[in-house]
């Protein structure tokens, strides 16, 4: 039988009207989805939410997690990987600057195919010993906060009341921030609770993002093909672009 899942059928019918194989090769090829990884981003999320679970029983698709937002632009171009998600904006803080400069930079920039919005929910996560710590000895024991540069701004009343001493320092994803306070002492990092699975952290405090209804907004990238003509979703990011 061909094509069953929704998420499988709509790979299959992408690649196809697209040329990129015919049914037999479908059958039996791969399909690699990169996002901005590790492992417990949102990003990933905003994956499994379009796409579905990773690989269905045949193993037709696989996710790439990737370093960087521009790695995933990469990766696109040079064939490593058949779409690309990458957040786009967020409904309390805007625009995601790095992508809107990738979109406007890429040449050719590459098409979207769909928009999807996914539930955003901050975290503090430590480490099990972290977390003890900051129990018995107080917040002011942390130095450190680690996230994505998005997160700040979407957490500014609980961050203006708590570990208000910690320098905030940026890294790629928030797994990634995750994947370090839990190696470093004195350190938190603010992430999705699906970094616990992924890290070996534990949740300090949940929900501390200033809108309950807070949520980011990604967009699922191809390769542009010569001559292809702009669809709707192409046409609402142009406009957004040049909004901002
Ligand atoms: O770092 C992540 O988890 C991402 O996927 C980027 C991001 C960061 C903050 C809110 C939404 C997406």
């Amino acid at each position: 039988m061909f094509a069953t899942s929704p998420a499988r059928s709509f790979f299959v019918n992408r690649l196809l009207s697209r040329g990129f194989a015919h049914k037999s090769c479908v059958m039996t090829a791969s399909a690699f989805i990169g996002y901005l990884g590790p492992p417990g981003t949102y990003s990933q999320q905003a994956v499994t939410q379009h796409f579905g679970r990773e690989q269905d029983s045949n193993g037709r698709y696989a996710f790439v997690p990737l370093q960087t937002i521009a790695d995933c632009f990469v990766a696109l171009k040079n064939g490593r990987v058949a779409f690309a998600v990458v957040p786009f904006s967020n409904s309390t803080n805007g625009a995601v600057n790095l992508t809107y400069d990738l979109l406007r930079t890429a040449d050719p920039r590459p098409s979207v195919i769909a928009r999807i919005d996914v539930p955003v929910a901050h975290c503090v996560l430590a480490s099990p010993a972290t977390i003890k710590q900051i129990d018995k000895q107080g917040e002011s024991t942390i130095k450190r906060i680690y996230s994505h540069p998005q997160v700040w701004t979407q957490c500014t009343r609980y961050l203006s009341e708590h570990f208000v001493g910690a320098e905030q320092i940026d890294q790629n994803s928030t797994a990634l921030a995750a994947q370090l306070a839990s190696t470093e002492a004195n350190t938190i990092a603010i992430a999705s609770i699906a970094a616990c699975d992924t890290a070996t952290v534990d949740v300090y405090r949940p929900n501390i993002q200033d809108v309950e209804g807070n949520y980011t907004r990604f967009l699922v990238l191809e390769p542009y093909l010569d001559g292809q003509v702009p669809c709707e979703l192409d046409k609402w990011v142009e406009e957004e672009l040049q909004k901002s």
